[in-house]
């Protein structure tokens, strides 16, 4: 709170004395102190999870399974993760794709949509009907991403899902078909809305040249991303099915992830798929969710900044304990694309990413930024265990290598998050509608009241404040 005050100082100049808003912060900190112990006491399952860390069931779901420990004789066993989209293995469809070399995404669309694999005159009607649907609404660039801009395009994101609900002629009828519809249109049009805010973010905020190119018809979700981001049009095959394994990677991660699960959480009130979406949105900004791949590469610049020799692993170590310790970073005690609530000895993504980023890695300018990312996963769990008193296994996760990949293909810092989204919406998609037609119930768990009593007092009777 106290750091607001000079952050937003102007603001509260405007129209609050910062005297005034101090009293306003005391005010709130008198009356809404909760004893963390009586989280305890009342057994409350904070973040919606077992004593063992396990979640809390709330739903069952055919889109996927996040396999990440066992369970024998109710105990939880670590074991390497495995991520099944529809009863596939993501290894086996990234394999498949590398095999055949085409692109999987859209593969991995239409498996999460519909719950199985498409024959390939199917693969390539759909991969067209996706294409011709990225195209946005007329003037829809220049009346909603260029009239309020943003320098933060995960915001830029969720708002021009909300406004996409006035250009929808039938916005609200929650029905499959027209769910389905809304689906479709909203995961292709994900795309151009990110590049085209993010040149819009170029020309306003950064005083650059802002491109907004044409859509070509034949591109993939991948390769039209590129086309479109960078001034030239050019990239090569490489950079489009890496990018293109990136967002199968990041597609879908079941119910419980907190945007999928926000997602359910919306749609679960009966709202539009406009709103359940941009809620999602806002929910893998969260540097502790989708928000981490940025948050990674700030921590790298940190790391490099504060550790002389990066080879040195006892000084690596020590700065990570700092970093836990809030004392270096960005202060939040986090070691950034580490831990995992699901996962316990590795997430099946970060070590398909890994494996890309040290090929692209070597042998580049970047060589030796990947060697340090490697040594903090490597070190990072003993420091954990030793700084927080832990015995939870903590893996890299999917965030960890992500930005390094991001990197190296000349990918913006800030669209590495807006691509999570521009991958998960798929996922988002497939759970909302799943969540309409299973489960048929509001979500609405239950917060105990801790609060006492308290005399209502006549306004006249009343103490002034400010
Ligand atoms: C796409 C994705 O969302 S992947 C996750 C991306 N997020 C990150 O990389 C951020 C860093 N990691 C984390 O914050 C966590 O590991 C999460 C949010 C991913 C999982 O969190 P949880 O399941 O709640 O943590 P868990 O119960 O496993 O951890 C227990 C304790 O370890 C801490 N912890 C877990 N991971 C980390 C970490 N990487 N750095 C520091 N502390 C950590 C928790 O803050 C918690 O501490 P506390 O008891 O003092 O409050
Ligand atoms: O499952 C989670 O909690 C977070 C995650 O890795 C994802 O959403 O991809």
């Amino acid at each position: 709170m106290q750091e607001t005050i000079s952050q937003n100082q102007t603001d509260i100049e405007h129209g609050i004395s910062e005297a005034s808003f101090k009293k306003l912060c005391d005010e709130f900190r008198k009356y809404n102190h909760i004893d963390p112990k009586l989280f305890e006491t009342y057994h409350v399952k904070r973040g919606l999870r077992n004593e063992d860390g396990t979640g809390v069931l709330t739903g069952l779901t055919l889109i996927c399974n996040v396999h990440g420990y066992m369970i024998d004789d109710n105990e939880k066993v670590p074991v390497e993760g495995d991520l099944i989209y529809r009863g596939i293995s993501i290894k086996d469809l990234v394999a498949g794709c590398e095999t055949e070399n085409r692109f999987g995404f859209e593969e991995v669309i239409w498996l999460l949509l519909f719950g199985h694999l498409p024959d390939a005159t199917t693969l390539e009607n759909f991969t067209k009907i996706l294409a011709n649907c990225r195209e946005l609404p007329n003037y829809f660039t220049e009346d909603v991403l260029m009239k309020a801009p943003s320098a933060n395009i995960m915001n830029q994101l969720g708002q021009a899902v909300l406004a996409l609900y006035a250009y929808d002629r039938n916005p609200d009828e929650n029905t499959v078909v027209n769910v389905l519809r809304q689906s479709i249109w909203l995961i292709a049009r994900m795309p151009t809305i990110m590049v085209n805010a993010y040149q819009v973010k170029r020309r306003h905020f950064d005083h650059e040249t802002m491109f907004i190119h044409p859509l070509e018809s034949g591109h993939s979700t991948a390769e039209s991303i590129l086309a479109t981001m960078r001034s030239d049009k050019k990239f090569t095959d490489q950079e489009a099915k890496l990018l293109d394994l990136c967002l199968m990677l990041h597609a879908e991660h079941g119910g419980g992830n907190n945007s999928s699960f926000t997602c359910r959480v919306l749609s679960s009130t009966g709202s539009d798929t406009y709103a359940a979406i941009s809620g999602a949105i806002g929910s893998l900004k969260g540097p502790r969710h989708g928000g981490a791949n940025i948050k990674v590469m700030q921590m790298m610049d940190y790391i490099k900044e504060g550790v002389e020799d990066w080879n040195d692993d006892d000084e690596i170590a020590d700065f990570l304990a700092k970093i836990l310790r809030k004392e270096a970073g960005d202060g939040a005690g986090l070691i950034y694309g580490m831990g995992h609530a699901v996962y316990t000895l590795s997430d099946p993504r970060a070590v398909i990413l890994k494996k890309y980023a040290k090929k692209l890695a070597d042998q580049t300018e970047h060589a030796e930024e990947f060697h340090l990312l490697e040594s903090v996963e490597r070190l990072a769990p003993a420091v954990f265990a030793q700084v927080k008193g832990s015995d939870k296994n903590i893996c890299a996760n999917v965030d960890l290598y992500s930005g390094m990949v991001y990197k190296v293909l000349g990918v913006p810092p800030e669209l590495y998050t807006p691509l999570f989204a521009v991958a998960r919406i798929a996922g988002w998609c497939a759970h909302r509608i799943e969540e309409m037609t299973t489960s048929n119930r509001i979500m609405r768990p239950a917060y105990k009241a801790v609060s006492t009593m308290q005399a209502y007092v006549p306004l006249a009777e009343r103490e002034p404040l400010l």
